[in-house]
């Protein structure tokens, strides 16, 4: 594990928390998200929301708050009409507007006389391909034929180049659908010799296998030969899966692992509705998180659906049995 991560998983007692669901949060404050750049059109038109999201991140308990850059690409900003400098600029902005939050947050906690926080860790958001392409791929993980690893990783440069230059602790690959991007991404980790240490999430819809069908341990093999890649994980991923995929894991890399599931709720593409969760209540987040920290995971939070208080009971419920005060509302 990279230093600063191994570190601040060890001062979190053991598992550190990482923020909710972004995109869901900046919609409950009022950011309309329903836009091909989905979350990252607030860059260009709120930017106060989204540090307002992080703050409220934060205050739940986060040590890991994670950009608003998942679906912010140069090509869609361009298409946005935006010239080259302003869209790279809109990137960096992301990064910095995490780490303004961080480090208002983390000035306003030393003046408290009880210390509850840790200081926080910017990661920096790189969504998959398909978020860019934004027709569904990024949950099957198909991009047809056409699409080669070089092809990915050209599209994966010029954001990795800049959203790495601009002062995260780290960068999140988020909801990596195929194995072709995972192998795409390694080899620009490398080819870029980028320092900052990353970590590369999976998405999942069947607890078995990447959204494409392709199995978790062909990929962990890829990942794994990597010293680049810090942690390993599965976001925006049914929870209830997130358990059995944490051991299938860990007998499979030695990496930190991080998983930060969605709801369980289901996206109806067609009538653009969440369908209810089916098999349990959103209460138990909390619950199952304690049971992914005891399978081996090192970094929990959660991803699209989830809100500041599913972070604040996750944080909770993994701080209260180290040396931590709970943080009360
Ligand atoms: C589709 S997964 C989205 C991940 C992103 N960090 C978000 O929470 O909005
Ligand atoms: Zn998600």
């Amino acid at each position: 594990m990279a230093g600063v991560v191994e570190e601040l998983v060890k001062k979190a007692g053991g598992c550190a928390v990482i923020d909710g669901g972004f995109a869901t949060q900046l919609e409950a404050l009022g950011a309309d998200i329903n836009d091909p750049l989905w979350s990252a059109a607030c860059l260009i038109t709120k930017p106060h929301l989204i540090k307002e999201v992080h703050m409220q991140y934060l205050e739940a308990g986060a040590d890991v708050i994670i950009s608003s850059s998942y679906q912010a690409t140069i090509p869609g900003f361009l298409a946005r009409g935006l010239l080259l400098e302003e869209a790279e600029g809109l990137l960096r902005t992301s990064v910095q507007l995490a780490r303004e939050a961080r480090d208002e947050f983390w000035k306003s906690t030393l003046r408290s006389s009880k210390p509850v926080y840790n200081r926080a860790l910017v990661a920096a958001s790189i969504g998959s391909y398909g978020a860019y392409l934004a027709d569904g791929s990024e949950y099957s993980g198909s991009y047809g034929d056409d699409v080669t690893a070089e092809k990915l990783k050209d599209f994966h440069r010029r954001r990795l180049q800049v959203l790495a230059s601009a002062g995260p602790d780290l960068i999140a690959f988020e909801a990596i659908p195929n194995k072709m991007e995972a192998q795409a991404l390694v080899e620009l980790l490398e080819e870029e010799d980028i320092q900052v240490p990353s970590w590369i999430c999976f998405s999942s819809v069947d607890g078995k296998h990447l959204c494409s069908g392709e199995s978790f341990g062909d990929c962990l093999q890829i990942l794994n030969a990597s010293e680049k890649v810090a942690i390993v994980g599965v976001n925006c991923t049914p929870p209830q899966f997130v358990e059995g995929i944490i051991r299938d894991f860990k007998k499979q890399t030695k990496k930190a692992i991080a998983v930060y599931p969605n709801s369980g709720e289901v996206w109806d593409g067609r009538a653009k509705r969440w369908l209810p969760v089916e098999c349990f209540g959103r209460k138990s987040f909390d619950v199952m998180a304690r049971r992914w920290q005891e399978a081996g995971a090192s970094l929990v939070g959660g991803c699209c659906r989830t809100t500041p208080s599913t972070i604040r009971a996750v944080s909770n419920a993994l701080k209260s049995r180290s040396s931590w005060v709970r943080v009360y509302y």
